[in-house]
C-alpha cells in the first residue's frame, strides 16, 4: 500500500475486484479497504478506534485466505459456499464460530453502503456544503441502524472533527474539483456494484442479520 492516498487506486482496486461472471475478489476487496483506512488515518487520531476496528475485520480475512483454506477465500461467493456448507457460521448467536468470514465481510458492506451514500453526498454537494453532515447523513441511514447508543454517539463525536469539503477534495489526490467529481462519478457505479451483487448474495443465503 502506498503512503498517499488515492481516489484513483480506490477505484482500480474495487474494479479489480469484480471477475468477468461478477463474483467479488476478496483480495481485492480488502485492498480497496486498506487505501480507505490510509485515508482515515491522515484525519487524525480521533478516527483510529475506527480504523482499528476495520484494520481488525481485514486481518480476519487476510488469516482465512493465506490459511490452508485459502482457496475457499478466494471469492466472496466462494467463502459463503464453503463456509455454509461446512457449518463454519454462527447464524443465529455468537457461538463456536465467532469470527466466520461470513459475518467479519458482512460488516465491512455495511460499511460499503455507508461509503456509497456518503460519497454521492459528496459528488453532488455544493461548496458550503459540510462534511460532517454529509458523513452522519449517510451514516444514520446505513451503518447507525447495526451500531449500539455508545458507538453511534463515539462515531458522532468523530464526525466533528472531520476537515471541511475542500480538504476532502485535495486529500483524494485527482486533481482540482471538477475532476475530483468526476472520478467520484466513475467510482460510485462500481463500488454500487460490488455492493449489490454481496446485498443479492447475502440475502439469498439468509445471511445478512449475521450475529
Ligand atoms: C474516497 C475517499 C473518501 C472517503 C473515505 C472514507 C474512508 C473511510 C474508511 C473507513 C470507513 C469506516 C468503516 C467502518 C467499519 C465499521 C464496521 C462495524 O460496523 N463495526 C462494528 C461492528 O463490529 P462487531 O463488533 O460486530 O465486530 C464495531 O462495533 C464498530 C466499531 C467502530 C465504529 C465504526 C463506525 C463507522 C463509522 C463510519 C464513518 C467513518 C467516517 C470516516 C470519515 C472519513
Amino acid at each position: 500500500m502506498a503512503d498517499t492516498f488515492s481516489l484513483q487506486r480506490v477505484l482500480e482496486t474495487f474494479r479489480s475486484s469484480l471477475t468477468e461472471n461478477k463474483e467479488v475478489y476478496i483480495k481485492y476487496y480488502i485492498a480497496g479497504w486498506k487505501e480507505l483506512v490510509s485515508f482515515m488515518n491522515s484525519l487524525g487520531n480521533v478516527f483510529s478506534f475506527i480504523s482499528k476496528d476495520v484494520i481488525c475485520k481485514i486481518q480476519i480475512l487476510e488469516n482465512f485466505l493465506s490459511g490452508e483454506n485459502g482457496s475457499h477465500y478466494v471469492t466472496i461467493q466462494s467463502m459463503v459456499k464453503y463456509e455454509l456448507e461446512n457449518e463454519l457460521v454462527d447464524l443465529t448467536k455468537r457461538g463456536s464460530h465467532p469470527e466466520s468470514g461470513c459475518r467479519t465481510l458482512l460488516r465491512l458492506h455495511r460499511a460499503l453502503r455507508w461509503l456509497e451514500l456518503f460519497l454521492e453526498r459528496l459528488r453532488t454537494s455544493a461548496e458550503d456544503s459540510k462534511t460532517s453532515v454529509m458523513c452522519s447523513d449517510a451514516y444514520n441511514e446505513s451503518l447507525a441502524q447495526h451500531h449500539p447508543w455508545l458507538i453511534r454517539k463515539a462515531v458522532g463525536v468523530a464526525f466533528c472533527a472531520l476537515p471541511g469539503r475542500d480538504t476532502f477534495f485535495n486529500v483524494m489526490n485527482a486533481g482540482d474539483q471538477v475532476q475530483v467529481v468526476a472520478l467520484l462519478g466513475e467510482s460510485l457505479p462500481l463500488i454500487s456494484e460490488v455492493y449489490q451483487i454481496t446485498e443479492d448474495l447475502y440475502a439469498k443465503n439468509n445471511l445478512l442479520e449475521l450475529p
